[in-house]
């Protein structure tokens, strides 16, 4: 790549402590940039780093999403470290990406994290990645622009592990908000620290913090702290460059094993309370308070509570008002089948956030994701499975796959079904 980074800002020395909001570095680098989607929507691109490989980065990436997920935001994963991907299988995620003319849907997790990773599109899981930085970047621009991620709180990035061309270019082709660095407690780690800040600082890009992982390992018996790797260094690397330190998480059994049995969303422990709190902050949310999750699902219904297979053509729509993943409401919306324009005007007058149908038009899907529904198409059957089955996750990974998105006037409506295919 030609262009570099302006790596002086009006901030003075270090970049380290400024916020996100800093005007000085928003406009420099969106020259580089591919746009976001116009489908898409997110509010804030934290990058996980780590100056060399191995150190528990991916875990890092994904715990974060977990945690911020279970408090009621929406968390995606870009996994940028394409070479040695391992996000999906943690997540227990092995199908393959679908897409449409519109861009490719991300995996969706049990619990409701989306996640973009090259696993999702290769032949074979074990397929190796031998592509060069300027290719890798590539493809991390693509998962920027070219996939509908919806309405995003938190996009977490796993970066590619080290300091050399490749992190350096995906770093520049993504609007980065702020960078956690995570390290592990050997005595290389001031210098690999240094790397990192010298990286972020170079790039203008806010350091959220220093995680140390593999910190030590708790005795089972007597609960003495082992420090297998030696003695720690975080906290005067950290004062050094005036960074807080957001965590420091144990060798566990439960991690490796919650990773291995691909159960991530079930795994807990309070070690990134602080780095999720950091995160919290950047959106103006107070410490310990959980944003509370409020959802109204629309499903187009055939007056015996089953998908309508089409969405512009549907009579009646059952509304299903889920509390905490709780179902706390069920109502029957008139809708009169008066073609998509005035029922995409409809799900967004009655605040929908998703939709879940059979067939529909590319016009209505674009219409309602523009106005920040999720819509899953591809779905039959009762209308209560279908709810149910989105609230557990089941219906991400299964349904909404068979995608049934097909140009209105090029198929005929049946009751029930559509002819698309
Ligand atoms: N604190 C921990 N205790 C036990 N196991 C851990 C811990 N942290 C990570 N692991 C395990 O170590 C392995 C490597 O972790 P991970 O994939 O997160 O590293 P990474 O830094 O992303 O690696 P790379 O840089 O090579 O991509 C994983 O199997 C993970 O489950």
């Amino acid at each position: 790549m030609s262009e570099t980074y302006e790596t002086q800002s009006s901030c003075g020395d270090s970049c380290s402590s400024c916020q996100a909001s800093c005007s000085s570095r928003s406009k420099e680098k969106d020259d580089f940039r591919e746009p976001l989607n116009p489908y898409s929507k997110v509010k804030k691109v934290i990058g996980i780093v780590s100056g060399k490989g191995g150190v528990g980065k991916s875990f890092v990436t994904s715990y974060l999403s977990v945690l911020l997920n279970r408090e009621g935001f929406h968390t995606a994963i870009l996994d940028a470290d394409i070479t040695g991907p391992s996000i999906p299988k943690a997540f227990g995620i092995h199908s393959k990406a679908q897409g449409n003319e519109l861009g490719i849907f991300p995996a969706i997790s049990k619990k409701g994290v989306k996640i973009m990773s090259v696993n999702l599109l290769l032949e074979t899981e074990d397929t190796p990645v031998i592509w060069r930085g300027p290719v890798i970047a590539g493809t991390v621009k693509q998962f920027w622009s070219d996939v509908l991620w919806d309405d995003v709180d938190y996009m977490f990035v796993d970066m590619p592990p080290g300091t050399g061309d490749v992190p350096l270019t995906v770093f520049q082709s993504l609007p980065v908000d702020g960078v956690i660095i995570v390290t592990s407690p050997q005595e290389l780690v001031s210098m690999i620290v240094s790397k990192a800040v010298n990286m972020a600082e170079a790039m203008n890009i806010p350091i959220l913090g220093i995680v140390e992982n593999y910190s030590y390992l708790e005795c089972g018996n007597c609960g003495e702290k082992i420090s297998v790797f030696g003695t720690s260094h975080v906290e005067e690397t950290a004062e050094k460059y005036h960074l807080p330190v957001l965590g420091r998480i144990p060798i566990h059994p439960s991690i490796a094993e919650a990773v291995d049995k691909e159960q991530i969303e079930e795994l807990n422990g309070p070690w990134l309370f602080d780095a999720a709190d950091a995160l919290k902050a950047m959106l103006g949310e107070k410490k310990g308070e959980s944003k509370k999750s409020f959802l109204r699902i629309a499903i187009p219904t055939d007056g015996n509570n089953n998908v309508f297979g089409h969405f512009g053509k549907a009579a009646e729509f059952t509304l299903y008002e889920i509390k905490d993943n709780e179902l706390v409401g069920k109502a029957i919306l008139s809708a009169a089948g008066e073609g998509h324009g005035k029922t995409v005007e409809m799900m967004k007058r009655e605040k929908i956030n998703v939709v879940i149908c059979g067939g529909i038009g590319m016009e209505a899907m674009e219409g309602l994701m523009t106005g920040g529904i999720l819509v899953i198409p591809g779905t039959s059957g009762d209308a209560d499975v279908a709810a149910a089955a989105y609230l557990d996750g089941s219906l991400q990974e299964n349904g909404g796959k068979a995608t049934c998105v097909c140009q209105d006037g090029e198929h005929e409506h049946k009751e029930g079904s559509c002819d698309c295919h």
